[in-house]
């Protein structure tokens, strides 16, 4: 299996390569030359297997020689074992035909867990036999942060450094980032949002000095390993319901467009998902785009689903690629537009774009109703993110066709949301309830691309 970039003139690499590499040398993004398609039968096999070996059958393809069947299925075992509930991703049912999935039972309660900690697996066991170290810079709104510190703590191959927006994220994503004590692990809260957190990480793997001289690793979604693993969970939630037999459909509460790209590549290797739908906050530039009104910038506004904070959505390039016929050209040309303010989808790549996803978006009074009715009607907590998934879904869903909806994180991550709405305040798992007395550590850091070099460069060098 090799792997392009969505600019089309960076090298191609090695599943291990792809990942150990980040962002692509020409600023792209780099996605599987194909795409591999599972038979029915052995989607229908999935149906009461674990989750860990559905995720060996939809990965293996994926991964080429970087590891043996054994080492692959060490590596799962190890990243899942960490979760707190044993079918790692358990659904509930909300009303008739429409299903919650839980993607909140890891180790930093939010779905970024089920890639991050492969991935931490991963990465420990090629880098340990190559005997190299990296340099990880991450970009959060919140939630990837946290699984990647949890996932990379300790480890004595790498140094991590995250990137948040001050003040942007709830009090306990910060601390999640703030408060663990190993000294490879560094919080850098940014005065800017989320797109300049992520534009800076970008900034950083262009500026091809920096990135060779610290060996930059990327493990935001950026990195393919993450939209591959996210890949999963598709597969267990439809085959529970009857898939490949019968048809699902998922909607997927959306920022950077990783999670719902992970479930066009789901469709693609031949799970039969009818609707895949697009649920966005008030920053809705996605809901906007994909109703045919372009892709233009305007101002992110600060919401109760912060995760979502996000305007340049960066693996919707993923998807543009595939909607210009993988011209890497013109998605060059449309980034560079980006780069000005926005630009417009060709008629036949919005086509082909609305022949794949569907989208609605949800106010923040809607959002918050959302979570008082759900308490109400059926005993579930939803945090703020998968409200917003749950509006859509309602709003969008035709009643034959199971919906399955992301519930992308626990509602303690965001209590301030969920006691407005409920009265109730969410209790942190028993294992982190001294989340607020931990001592916390980070650095303020400007929006800026040297001043971040020169923090970074000065902590590997001391
Ligand atoms: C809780 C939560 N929900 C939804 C999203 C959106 O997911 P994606 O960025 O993959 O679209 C995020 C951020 O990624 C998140 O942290
Ligand atoms: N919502 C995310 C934003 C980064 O997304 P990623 O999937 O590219 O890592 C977060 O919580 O940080």
């Amino acid at each position: 299996m090799r792997y392009i970039s969505t600019r089309g003139s960076a090298p191609v690499l090695s599943f291990e390569e792809a990942m150990l590499t980040g962002l692509a040398r020409d600023g792209g993004l780099y996605v599987p030359e194909t795409i591999p398609t599972l038979t029915a039968d052995q989607i229908a096999a999935m149906q009461g297997q674990s989750y860990e070996d559905v995720a060996f059958t939809v990965m293996r393809p994926f991964i080429g020689d970087t590891f043996t069947d054994d080492e692959f299925r060490d590596l799962i075992a190890k990243a899942y074992a960490t979760f707190g509930h044993a079918a790692r991703a358990p659904m509930v049912q909300l009303a008739p035909n429409h299903f919650l999935l839980e993607l909140f039972h890891g180790p930093t309660l939010a779905f970024k867990d089920f890639a991050m900690q492969l991935i931490g697996q991963m990465f420990q066991l090629a880098l340990g036999r190559k005997g190299e170290r990296v340099t990880i810079v991450g970009a959060t709104s919140g939630d990837t942060g946290s699984a990647a510190i949890e996932a990379f703590r300790g480890l004595d191959n790498v140094d991590v450094f995250i990137l948040y927006p001050h003040g942007r994220v709830s009090d306990v994503q910060r601390r999640q980032m703030t408060t663990p004590t190993e000294s490879n692990v560094h919080a850098l809260a940014v005065d800017g949002d989320f797109d300049d957190c992520q534009a800076r990480l970008k900034d950083m793997f262009n500026d091809f000095e920096f990135r060779d001289g610290v060996r930059l690793a990327g493990v935001n979604s950026i990195n393919w390993g993450r939209v591959l693993a996210q890949v999963v969970y598709y597969f267990t939630a439809a085959t529970s319901l009857g898939a490949p037999l019968r048809e699902v459909s998922f909607t997927v509460p959306t920022g950077n467009f990783g999670d719902i790209f992970a479930g066009y590549i789901a469709k693609r290797m031949g799970l039969p998902i009818k609707e895949l739908v697009v649920a966005t906050n008030q920053n809705d530039i996605l809901d906007r785009c994909l109703k045919g009104q372009g892709y233009h910038k305007g101002t992110v506004h600060a919401s109760i689903s912060p995760s979502m904070d996000i305007q340049v959505s960066s693996n919707f390039e993923r998807a543009l690629f595939d909607a210009y016929d993988r011209d890497g050209n013109a998605v060059a040309q449309l980034m560079s537009e980006l780069g000005q303010g926005g630009f417009d989808v060709s008629q036949g790549a919005m086509q082909a774009l609305q022949d794949i996803y569907t989208s609605g978006r949800a106010s923040e009074a809607e959002t918050t109703q959302t979570i008082t009715d759900a308490l109400a009607t059926t005993g579930e907590l939803l945090c703020p993110h998968s409200a917003v998934g749950v509006k859509v879904a309602q709003e969008l869903r035709d009643e034959a066709t199971p919906m399955i909806t992301l519930a992308t994180a626990h509602p303690a991550k965001f209590p301030d949301a969920v006691e407005d709405a409920t009265g109730i305040r969410p209790p942190l798992p028993r294992r982190m309830a001294d989340l607020f007395e931990r001592d916390e550590r980070l650095t303020r850091v400007a929006n800026d691309l040297e001043a971040l070099k020169t923090h970074i460069n000065g902590v590997l060098n001391t």
